[in-house]
């Protein structure tokens, strides 16, 4: 159940912009598009297309969601944001979370990613589990992102998403970071794919997974040769995730 609906008018149009110059100098200040990026998916990632529950509706925010194991560490992102949300209150939390991360893509060098405001917040939080578990394989990858009704081009575009941040041991367990420089938006997580293990240099189980099966390899094999094609798929993957479930008005 939606708290209320959010009309977007010019002076909520307005609010988003000057919201989006605020992201900018925040993640810019502090460093923090990777966690800024993870909370984004995290909010979303929960989405059942079949029972229309849970995606990128604000929900993440309530201690019971944030508290989840799999969301360790994501409060420091959460009070990151909220600065933001006291400056723009009309804002939504569901519309700012997804700000935050198409922002934090766009300030590390990726692609534009469109984005279309007017989601509604909920307070209902779904049971822990809908997110991946790192330390599985193909077949997982595939039962939870198809239900988010996501397709095997989404699920390794998006995990180029990897070429910004790091683990850390007392989140998450594992720990490093993918690439060189986890600040640059760029296809380097598909070129350390295809290398043996690089010095220092994280592969997740789910990581690996990609290159276990022919479907997956062909896209991870494409974006390592063509950084253009990578960011052409993972815009549109990154929006169809921000837009899980949500119908712009
Ligand atoms: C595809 C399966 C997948 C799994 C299982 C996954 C798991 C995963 N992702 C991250 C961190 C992590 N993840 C991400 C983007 C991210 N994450 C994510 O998987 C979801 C949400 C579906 C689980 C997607 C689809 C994206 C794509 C943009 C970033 C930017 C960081 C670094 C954050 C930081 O530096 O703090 C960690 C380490 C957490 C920590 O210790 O701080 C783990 C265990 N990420 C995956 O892709
Ligand atoms: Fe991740």
């Amino acid at each position: 159940m939606a708290l209320s609906a959010v009309v977007v008018d010019s002076e909520y149009m307005k609010e988003i912009d000057k919201a989006r110059r605020d992201l900018r100098a925040l993640i810019a200040n502090r460093n923090c598009a990777p966690i800024m990026l993870r909370l984004a998916w995290h909010d979303a990632g929960t989405y059942d297309v079949n029972t229309k529950t849970g995606g990128p509706n604000g929900s993440i925010r309530s201690e019971e969601e944030y508290s989840h194991g799999s969301n360790n560490g994501l409060k420091k992102a959460i009070d990151f944001c909220e600065e933001v949300k006291v400056k723009h209150p009309k804002i939504t939390y569901a519309d700012l979370y997804q700000l935050a991360g198409v922002v934090a893509v766009e300030v590390t060098g990726g692609p534009t990613i469109d984005f279309v405001p007017g989601r509604r917040d909920s307070k209902i939080s779904p049971k822990e589990g809908r997110l991946p578990d790192a330390k599985k394989g193909v077949p997982h990858l595939r039962d939870i992102f198809y239900r988010m009704g996501l397709s095997d081009k989404d699920i390794v575009a998006l995990s180029g998403g990897h070429t910004l941040g790091r683990a850390h041991p007392e989140r998450s367990g594992f720990d490093g970071p993918w690439t060189e420089d986890p600040l640059k938006f760029d296809n380097s997580y598909f070129v350390e794919l295809l290398k043996e293990e690089s010095e220092g240099l994280l592969k997740l189980p789910t990581d690996k997974a990609l290159l276990d099966d022919p479907e997956f390899r062909r896209y991870v094999e494409l974006y390592a040769k063509d950084e253009e094609a990578f960011f052409r798929d993972y815009a549109e993957s990154h929006k169809k995730l921000s837009e899980l479930g949500f119908v712009p008005s």
